[in-house]
């Protein structure tokens, strides 16, 4: 091609661009970005990198280049964590991928799915608000990540094998969301190994040590639960879990093959990976965002005050009728997108695009957080306005993939395979907690700390500590 690479930092030896872009990648490429532009071009390290920054660029990579970047980098982190790349998140797109896909959506994740599980969605949510309930006469703080991730976890593990895998205050649901956190961390780490190949082997940073004992201790999570689940089999007889039938599934890819076990292992840590911290973060963004404007959760809880009433708890049936509450999760999504720069996508062949040259064995990075505060799109992108939803053309965008404006699920073929799961669960888990309590935060804590923590996702970086005081009639929260 005799056509330009597109712009971007100056690439030093060895290194690249890595010292320009900072320890939060997500915000230092934005910041390149404004001055390099939308289709960005860069070494990190030794790897080829293009970074698409605004929803117009995201549309050309994600709808009209869809089919050239729809593989997965493979990294010495992500073959760690990915049971060598046989997982749903990091496989290339091909037979097994599709497969794995099919298979999650018939039993799962698609919209037929998601109904037949929103008995166990509701047995969860109630479990989480009788939890709060009761620890609220202690009249301490609670560490509201933690909680959703637990709740999270259980709905997964109570569909995907029959199993409640943790208990709210019990210390294994803890450990959980410290492990998920480290993987998260780790997997959004910039290894050196995978960067700087020459001096990888020295792991300097320790990533890969950390990783490796990680990916020990969950997979270790996961054969516990494989077997425990094989072993209770006698007991779902004619009433089989998503675990059941993706084991027994006789389904082949188009290449004429089965799942193997390491498609099944990480079929299941996809799901608790990927399907918990992801929601529980935005739910965690939102409430600390209504912390620091109270006016929004008033408002919130006027509208369900309204439809709802006080004598009973929100249910999933309610959420079409809470447009205020709608508004709140787009917002979230908007301004703390869970994965700010998604999962990196990669092609292997050279392309061209928009007038620059893309050579081949390039990953593509989608800066969804830069989109989601592009002040060409939004009014005022660092304010948390959930009205701007509720009114004139943003009232129309939809973050299910259509409007790159609004991407937090990405989207083409490789979009989020839980994107209606994971919407379901911050309207729903996030409505509830709004409706049942008050919040506050606790004595003391005058200024609540909003500072973006490290990682492929986007915690806060101090958890969220809060007082919930309960606000419903006592027997709406069927305790006695
Ligand atoms: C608010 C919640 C969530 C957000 C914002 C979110 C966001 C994302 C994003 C941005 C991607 C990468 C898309 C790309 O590569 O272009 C992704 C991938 C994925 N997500 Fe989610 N996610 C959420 C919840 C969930 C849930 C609940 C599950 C499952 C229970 C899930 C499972 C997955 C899987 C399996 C992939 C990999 C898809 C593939 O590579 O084909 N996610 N998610």
């Amino acid at each position: 091609s005799r056509l330009p690479l597109p712009p971007g930092p100056p690439n030093l030896p060895i290194i690249g661009a890595l010292p320009f872009i900072g320890p939060m990648p997500h915000s230092g490429l934005a910041l390149l970005a404004r001055r390099y532009g939308p289709i960005m071009f860069l070494k990190m390290g030794i790897r080829r990198v293009v970074v698409a920054s605004s929803s117009a660029s995201a549309r050309t990579f994600l709808k009209t280049f869809d089919s050239h970047f729809s593989d997965r980098p493979s990294g010495v982190i992500s073959k760690e964590v990915s049971y060598n790349g046989q997982n749903m998140v990091f496989a290339d797109y091909g037979p097994k991928w599709k497969l794995l896909r099919k298979v999650s959506s018939l039993h799962l994740l698609g919209s037929k799915a998601m109904s037949r599980w929103a008995g166990v969605r509701r047995d969860e949510a109630i479990s989480m608000i009788q939890f709060l309930k009761k620890h609220s006469d202690s009249e301490k703080p609670v560490l509201l990540p933690n909680l959703l991730v637990c709740a999270m976890a259980n709905v997964i593990g109570r569909i995907a094998m029959s199993k409640r895998v943790f208990h709210e205050d019990g210390e294994e649901a803890k450990e959980f969301k410290e492990m998920i956190k480290e993987l998260l961390v780790g997997q959004g780490a910039s290894n050196i190994e995978d960067l700087v190949p020459a001096i990888g082997w020295l792991d300097p940073m320790g990533v890969r040590k950390k990783m490796l004992g990680l990916n020990r201790r969950f997979d270790s999570m996961v054969s516990k639960l494989l077997v425990e689940h094989a072993e209770t089999a006698g007991e779902r007889q004619g009433n089989p879990d998503l675990l059941d039938l993706v084991v027994g599934s006789e389904a082949k890819g188009e290449d004429g093959e089965g799942l193997c076990e390491d498609n099944i292992k990480g079929f299941i840590s996809d799901l608790f990976v990927a399907g918990t911290d992801t929601s529980a973060i935005v739910i965690e963004w939102a409430m600390a965002e209504m912390l620091k404007n109270p006016s929004i959760l008033q408002r919130a809880q006027q509208e369900t005050d309204r439809v709802i009433g006080r004598h009973r708890l929100l249910d999933e049936s309610d959420i079409p009728n809470l447009p205020y509450l709608q508004a709140i999760c787009k917002e979230a999504l908007r301004k703390h997108p869970p994965t700010p720069l998604s999962i990196p996508h990669y092609a292997s062949e050279p392309c061209d695009v928009e007038g620059y040259h893309i050579p081949g064995k390039t990953w593509l990075l989608v800066n969804i957080w830069a989109i989601g505060r592009d002040p060409d799109v939004w009014k005022n992108p660092l304010v948390f306005d959930p009205e701007r939803f509720l009114q004139g053309k943003m009232a129309r965008i939809d973050p299910m993939g259509n409007d790159f404006e609004l991407i937090p699920f990405g989207a083409g073929r490789r979009i989020c395979a839980g994107k209606l799961a994971g919407m379901v669960m911050v309207q729903y888990y996030l409505g509830t907690l709004v409706h049942a309590f008050d919040w506050s935060l606790p004595e003391g804590v005058g200024e609540l700390d909003m500072e973006e923590g490290p990682g492929l996702v986007l915690p806060k970086a101090v958890p969220l500590s809060v007082m919930a005081r309960p606000r419903l009639a006592p027997a709406a929260y069927g305790l006695h």
